[in-house]
C-alpha cells in the first residue's frame, strides 16, 4: 500500500494556502506535518481526508488491499474536535462509532471496551463525555482510531492537551498501527516520538491572494 499525493493545492476563499504539495508514504510509514501557525497544516489534511476540496492535485491510496475508491474512506480522521456526544458515556459514544463506521478489508477493529483500556480509561467508562477532563477526552478520541479499522490515521494536532504519560501512550498506539501496514499522518507542533518518520515542512502563502500565483 502506498499513498501518493501529487501536485496538490487548496485555497479558503480567496488565499492559496499551499500549492505543490507532494509526498508518498508506504505502509507502516508515518508522515509528520510541520509549520508555523497558519501555515495550511490543518487545511492539508482537511483535504487530505475529503473534508475540502483540493483546488488542484491529488492524494491516492494505491495498491491497498480493499476496495476503498477514495483515500477519505480508507482515512480515521482526528481533528482538533473529538467527535462525541457531551451526553452519551465513553462506552456509548465508542459504540455508536465502531457500528457505524464498520471494518474495512484488511484488518478488524478492536472490541470496545479493549480500545478504553488501551487508552487508559477504563475506570471511567460509564461516565458522560462530558464529565471527562479534556485530555481523557482527547484518550478517548483516540480509542475511537482503535474500535474500527481504517489503514490510514489523519492526526491533526493530536496531542494536545495530554500529559506525558499520554503522549507515550499514543506513541505506542501510532507505532503499533505502522507495525500492522497502517500509514500515520500528523500534524503538529510537539515531538510525537516517533522514529524514523518523514517530516513535510508548510510554509504558507499567507495574504497571496488566487490572481498571483
Ligand atoms: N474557513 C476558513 N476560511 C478562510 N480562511 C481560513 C479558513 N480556515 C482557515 N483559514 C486560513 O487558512 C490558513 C491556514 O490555516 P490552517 O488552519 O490550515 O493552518 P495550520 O498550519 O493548521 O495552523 P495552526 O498551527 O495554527 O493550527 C490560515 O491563514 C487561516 O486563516
Amino acid at each position: 500500500m502506498r499513498l501518493v499525493a501529487e501536485g496538490l493545492s487548496a485555497t479558503r476563499g480567496e488565499d492559496l494556502i499551499f500549492r505543490d504539495i507532494a509526498f508518498e508514504i508506504a505502509g507502516g510509514e508515518a508522515l509528520v506535518v510541520k509549520g508555523p501557525n497558519g501555515s495550511g497544516k490543518s487545511t492539508l489534511l482537511r483535504v487530505l481526508a475529503g473534508l475540502l476540496p483540493a483546488r488542484s492535485g491529488s492524494a491516492k491510496l494505491l495498491a491497498a488491499p480493499h476496495a476503498a475508491e477514495r483515500l477519505s474512506e480508507a482515512a480515521h480522521y482526528l481533528g482538533h474536535r473529538n467527535a462525541m456526544k457531551r451526553e452519551l458515556t465513553v462506552e456509548e459514544n465508542l459504540s455508536f462509532w465502531k457500528t457505524f463506521l464498520g471494518d474495512m478489508a484488511g484488518g478488524a477493529g478492536v472490541p470496545v471496551e479493549e480500545a478504553v483500556e488501551a487508552v487508559g480509561l477504563g475506570g471511567i467508562a460509564h461516565l458522560p463525555f462530558g464529565y471527562l477532563s479534556a485530555g481523557q477526552q482527547r484518550r478517548m478520541a483516540m480509542a475511537k482510531l482503535l474500535v474500527a479499522w481504517r489503514p490510514v490515521w489523519i492526526l491533526d494536532e493530536p496531542t494536545a492537551a495530554l500529559d506525558a504519560a499520554a503522549e507515550d501512550m499514543f506513541a505506542g498506539l501510532v507505532t503499533a498501527h505502522l507495525a500492522r501496514g497502517g500509514i500515520a499522518i500528523a500534524a503538529t507542533h510537539q515531538p510525537l516520538g516517533l522514529e524514523g518518520v518523514q517530516e513535510l515542512r508548510m510554509t504558507g502563502f499567507a495574504g497571496v491572494a488566487e490572481e498571483v500565483w
